[in-house]
């Protein structure tokens, strides 16, 4: 074995519910995972689902110095599971997205002062922030500051064209002035403000670290085609920002060597790198490993739908995000809140509450359900921003009445489950190319989310997008993404790798397949991945 090949990488995920660690050997088998559970491990805090309600509507927080312990007991844990965390030579990780955390001036202090003899928790406490309760992404508590945002830099459209996405309430931008208004004192007291990725890479990293692009898109103030802070959103948002955000870097930049704390405490070498870490969603898409032509959709409580776009739409209801592994690419985000809840409930009212009974009536009925279609808004949709139910058959047309009314209900269960799932993803498909994914001979779709283990409801998505459809079991993508960008980003910046010329740099998914020629599309997958369907006859 050379050298080299006893080299491990490290990732992690601070998800809302745990946070979950993984070590991969040179050829990316899992040596050691380890998670701690937030409800569970760390009671004191009395969280439900990984978050604290407030005492407003929509008011969600969490204390970061759960996240601090949770990274103390994290670390134990993978060495108790036999992690020799001295061969890591890269780590990286992914976060729940869009969370702010505010850092006193102590708290800048204390990252670049820790002592190896004590807990994280114990040092990284309150005082290391002015804002003991970070809002999180479920926080929807800034519609007023939304509107002011928007209003600010001319208009919805404004928005969506510089950051990628219209103000949404959990953006980072929106939370940021609602503390700047609200707690004005908070405000002025915090010396920097990070993401919740870029509040744990700073842990490692024994200072502040800067935010990356792909998760600095989910903020409502990255310039997303210029790639830097926009002045305009800046000064929308709260006065002296810029200071307090620092610099923004790409998502496989190698931000430095790990602190002394982890090479005292826990055996790293001093040499290992903090490479930057970043949102969860886009080092979902990095942990898939897959290609233009791919396009994944998550079959979970709601649906999302991810892909890779080369150019940034200008969609009002998506969100755009600069691409984690290739900045010159943009990732594309669609969240449709009538997934799963809506399945659910045509599997009790028409399915005898089985699954395999709502399949065969799913399968009872040809494609295109002679011509019996449906959509089923039955709580307000995102995309469209509606709310109701439309059913029609192959004799409404806009001239008929019928349509505008709707039919109330067709005669059998069987039309009624197929036009649901046939309206799911018709609708799926259709705002997927309005956000501009080119459907092509090459497309391919990953399916994941608990849905995704109905075959039935498979080969109803494989028909529609008219392309094979591979099934992803495994659900920690943005974790092992998060590993594999540690790994990615050694090679980038390995001695070997700089001396090339920049054309003959391998790109993030050359690389992984060039590592693992065996493995064809979905390379780290190949195991779980069943082909379920190729293309269809009309
Ligand atoms: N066999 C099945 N067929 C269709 N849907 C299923 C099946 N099994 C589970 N589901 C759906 O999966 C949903 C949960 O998906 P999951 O991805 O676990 O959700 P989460 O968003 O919480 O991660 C359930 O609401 C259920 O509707
Ligand atoms: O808000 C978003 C995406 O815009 C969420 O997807 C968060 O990123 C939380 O992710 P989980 O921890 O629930 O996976």
């Amino acid at each position: 074995m050379t050298s080299h090949e006893l080299e491990t990488y490290l990732g992690f995920d601070l998800s809302t519910q745990k946070l979950k660690a993984v070590q991969l050997s040179y050829t990316l088998d899992i040596l050691a995972q380890a998670e701690v559970k937030f409800d569970t491990d760390l009671q004191g805090f009395r969280t439900v689902g990984g978050v604290n309600a407030g005492s407003k509507k929509q008011e969600y927080f969490v204390q970061p110095v759960m996240w601090v312990k949770a990274l103390d007991m994290v670390l134990d844990r993978l060495i108790v599971q036999g992690a020799d965390l001295s061969t890591v030579v890269a780590l990286s990780g992914a976060a729940q997205q869009h969370g702010s955390i505010y850092w006193s001036h102590h708290g800048v202090h204390i990252l670049a002062n820790l002592d190896p003899d004590k807990f994280l928790h114990m040092q990284i406490d309150d005082s290391a922030f002015t804002l003991t309760r970070t809002p999180i992404w479920m926080d929807g508590t800034t519609s007023k500051q939304c509107h002011e945002m928007e209003e600010a830099i001319g208009g919805r459209d404004e928005m969506v064209k510089l950051t990628g996405s219209k103000c949404y309430e959990r953006f980072t931008g929106p939370q940021i002035r609602k503390i700047y208004q609200q707690r004005p004192d908070v405000y002025e007291n915090t010396e920097r403000i990070s993401l919740v990725s870029s509040f744990l890479a700073s842990i490692f990293l024994g200072d502040v670290a800067p935010i990356d692009y792909s998760d600095g898109s989910g903020m409502n103030l990255l310039n997303i085609e210029k790639k830097i802070w926009s002045q305009e959103c800046l000064n929308a948002c709260a006065p002296d920002l810029e200071t307090r955000l620092g610099n923004l870097v790409s998502s496989t930049e190698v931000l430095g060597e790990i602190s002394q704390f982890f090479v005292q405490r826990f055996n790293f070498s001093a040499n290992c790198k903090v490479i930057a870490f970043t949102g969860d969603n886009p080092s979902a898409l990095t942990g898939m490993i897959l290609d233009r032509d791919w396009l994944v959709l998550s079959l979970g409580t709601s649906d999302t739908v991810m892909m890779t776009l080369q150019e940034p739409p200008k969609f009002e209801e998506g969100h755009v995000f600069i691409h984690p592994t290739d900045t010159k690419n943009y990732m594309g985000m669609l969240c449709f809140r009538n997934g799963s809840l809506v399945r659910d409930k045509f599997k009790q009212a028409e399915g005898n509450n089985s699954w395999d009974y709502f399949s065969e009536l799913l399968e009872l009925m040809p494609r295109g359900n002679f011509g019996n279609m449906a959509l089923h808004f039955m709580n307000q949709e995102i995309i469209p921003n509606v709310k109701g139910t439309l059913r029609w058959n192959k004799d409404s047309s806009s001239s008929n009445p019928e349509l505008a009314k709707g039919i109330a209900k067709f005669t059998s269960p069987q039309t009624e489950i197929r036009a649901l799932i046939e309206g799911q993803m018709l609708h799926r498909r259709a705002i997927a190319s309005d956000m501009g994914f080119l459907f092509g001979e090459n497309t391919r779709i990953l399916a994941t989310g608990g849905a995704s283990a109905n075959k039935s409801i498979v080969q109803v998505m494989a028909d529609v997008f008219n392309a094979p459809v591979y099934v992803q079991s495994d659900t920690e993508a943005a974790l092992m993404g998060a590993a594999y960008r540690a790994k990615y980003a050694s090679y980038l910046s390995d001695e070997e790798t700089l001396k090339l010329d920049p054309e003959d740099i391998q790109s993030y998914y050359t690389f992984f397949h060039n590592l693992l020629p065996h493995h064809a599309q979905c390379t780290r997958w190949r195991e779980m991945i069943t082909v379920l369907m190729t293309q269809q006859q009309d």
